[in-house]
């Protein structure tokens, strides 16, 4: 890969040292950020801070480090994208836990925002399969934050996940690993009830052997579960559904079809294809993009030019489409306790009326940290994601997100932050919890070295 050099991670990390000791020499005038470009990421918005704070270059760290099959981790610099590693580490015979789908994800983006997958049911989130984050402090100093108790700097550990780079930068981490089969063997459930799905949901999500439970509901009354484990190579007439070739259906159609069906059924899908299901068709992004995009000629023809990448959409999408899409496209992520998804699919439903609907159950652990359920126990969770175009009269951005937002603050969830929030502050810190947040702020030196995290996730801090 281009600018690949990982056995010069440590001149690498010597040089953002001296961008922060540069800082400090400088007289600390401004804040700091990391250098890559708001076109890049994968939000909606440009960051404006990245104008006028001062820029350190951590986009020279695209490098997996080590895989260590013995102790079961792999240690990459933050620039890593998940498509990276699946390539690297699956024909190794391993997998991460959790592989957040679309293919440029950094594990920088997903370890300082949040990392879900519909393996989440057995792993949690991103942050939870990490045992170690290596980070240069606001003094220039390098540290390692490791989950193993007593630790020198553990609460760091728990203290980094959704915090945006505001407690330092990250150089690198070390993530758990697990063995994988070449397929997943996924069976599709076609639902016709809001409960039915709910149920089902949470059937499949106690299922102690499936390693995948997703949802997708197509409409307020009807859905598809899917659950599935990891498969060695199928049997002589099991179907085999590479559903990652371009000439392929997109998966969301492809699923709507099977409830269109109304039969359970059962396929084999190759593990890569699987992961990135949601890629080829940015969940069903692309339908407004591309809206012929599902044509079979045009599949068979110019299916392999798709998708664009999101960056290149990005850089290229003019200043009235963004205004457009800003005025009528939803794009939000929910994580409330699944006991709560009736409620949620209804007020979705009378407020914005948007399918498909993402629902990707997970578990949430009791641990410290920004994101905190304080029940001692382990609850299970669901990402509800809504992606797309709002035909309601009713829709205003700004006062229909307030009215989502002030439901998932109700029943103790959070929202997801590359999402845009119109939360206030006051809003904001009763959604996150606080308490480590601050007190390592003041520790490691960073109310002059880096903005708050608010500050950063704002809707003012966005074009
Ligand atoms: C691993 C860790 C170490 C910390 N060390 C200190 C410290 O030495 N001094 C300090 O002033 N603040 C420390 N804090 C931060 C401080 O406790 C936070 O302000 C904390 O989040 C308070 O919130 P709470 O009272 O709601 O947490 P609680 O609900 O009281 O605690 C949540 C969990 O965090 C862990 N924890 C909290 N405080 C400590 C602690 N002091 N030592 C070890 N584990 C702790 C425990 O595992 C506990 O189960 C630590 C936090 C963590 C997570
Ligand atoms: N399946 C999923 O879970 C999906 C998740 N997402 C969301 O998209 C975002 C990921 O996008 P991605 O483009 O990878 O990441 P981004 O570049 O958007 O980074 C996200 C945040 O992490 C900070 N950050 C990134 N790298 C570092 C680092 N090395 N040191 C310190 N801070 C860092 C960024 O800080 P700064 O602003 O300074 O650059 C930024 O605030 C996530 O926040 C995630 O929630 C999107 C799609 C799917
Ligand atoms: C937790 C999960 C699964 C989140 C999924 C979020 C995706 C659906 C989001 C992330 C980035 C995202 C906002 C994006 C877009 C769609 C939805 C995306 C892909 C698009 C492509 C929509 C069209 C826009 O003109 C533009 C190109 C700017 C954006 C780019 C980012």
């Amino acid at each position: 890969m281009l600018q690949s050099a990982p056995r010069a991670h440590d001149r690498k990390v010597r040089n953002i040292q001296k961008q922060v000791q540069d800082w400090n020499k400088s007289g600390r005038s401004t804040k700091m950020c990391t250098a890559r470009p708001g076109w890049l990421t994968m939000s909606f918005r440009f960051p404006k801070y990245k104008k006028d704070m001062t820029l350190i270059h951590v986009d020279k760290l695209v490098d997996i480090l080590e895989i260590d099959t013995e102790a079961k981790s792999i240690r990459v610099e933050p620039m890593v994208t998940m498509g990276q590693i699946t390539r690297a580490l699956i024909p190794l015979g391993y997998t991460l836990p959790v592989v957040p789908e679309l293919d440029d994800l950094t594990v920088g983006g997903m370890i300082n925002g949040c990392g879900i997958e519909s393996s989440g049911r057995k792993f949690g989130l991103f942050q939870h399969i990490c045992l170690s984050y290596e980070l240069i402090t606001s003094s220039g100093e390098l540290i390692v934050a490791k989950r193993e108790p007593n630790s020198e700097h553990q609460s760091l550990f728990y203290g980094i996940p959704w915090s945006h780079g505001t407690l330092g930068l990250l150089v690198a981490a070390t993530i758990r690993i697990v063995p994988c089969k070449p397929y997943v063997k996924l069976q599709y459930y076609p639902c016709y009830s809001s409960s039915d799905i709910v149920e089902k949901l949470k059937e499949e999500s106690n299922r102690s052997e499936n390693e995948f439970v997703e949802g997708l509901q197509f409409d307020k009354e009807s859905g598809v579960v899917m659950a599935g484990y990891f498969a060695e190579q199928p049997p002589k007439n099991a179907t085999i559904n590479r559903i990652g070739r371009w000439y392929k259906p997109w998966f969301f159609k492809h699923v709507e079809s099977i409830k269109d069906s109304g039969k359970n059924s059962v396929e084999y899908i190759p593990i890569r294809d699987y992961y990135h299901r949601h890629s080829r068709s940015i969940f069903w992004e692309i339908q407004d993009l591309v809206s012929f995009g599902n044509n079979v000629l045009f599949r068979y023809t110019l299916g392999w030019a798709m998708p664009p990448k999101i960056s290149l959409l990005k850089l290229t999408t003019p200043k009235p489409v963004r205004n457009l899409y800003d005025r009528h496209h939803v794009l939000q992520d929910f994580l409330i306790p699944l006991t709560h998804l009736p409620e949620a699919v209804e007020l979705l439903h009378k407020e914005v009326q948007i399918y498909p609907m993402w629902l990707c159950p997970f578990n949430l652990p009791s641990i410290p940290g920004m994101v905190r359920q304080r029940t001692g126990r382990n609850v299970l969770f669901v990402d509800v994601g809504v992606y797309g175009n709002c035909t309601l009269e009713t829709y205003d951005a700004k006062e229909t997100t307030r009215k989502l937002e002030k439901f998932v603050r109700d029943v103790e969830g959070v929202q997801l932050l590359y999402a845009d929030t119109y939360m206030t502050p006051a809003e904001f810190w009763e959604m996150f919890d606080s308490s480590l947040y601050d007190w390592l702020r003041v520790k490691y030196d960073c109310k002059e070295a880096f903005p708050n995290v608010y500050e950063k996730v704002c809707r003012a801090a966005r074009e």
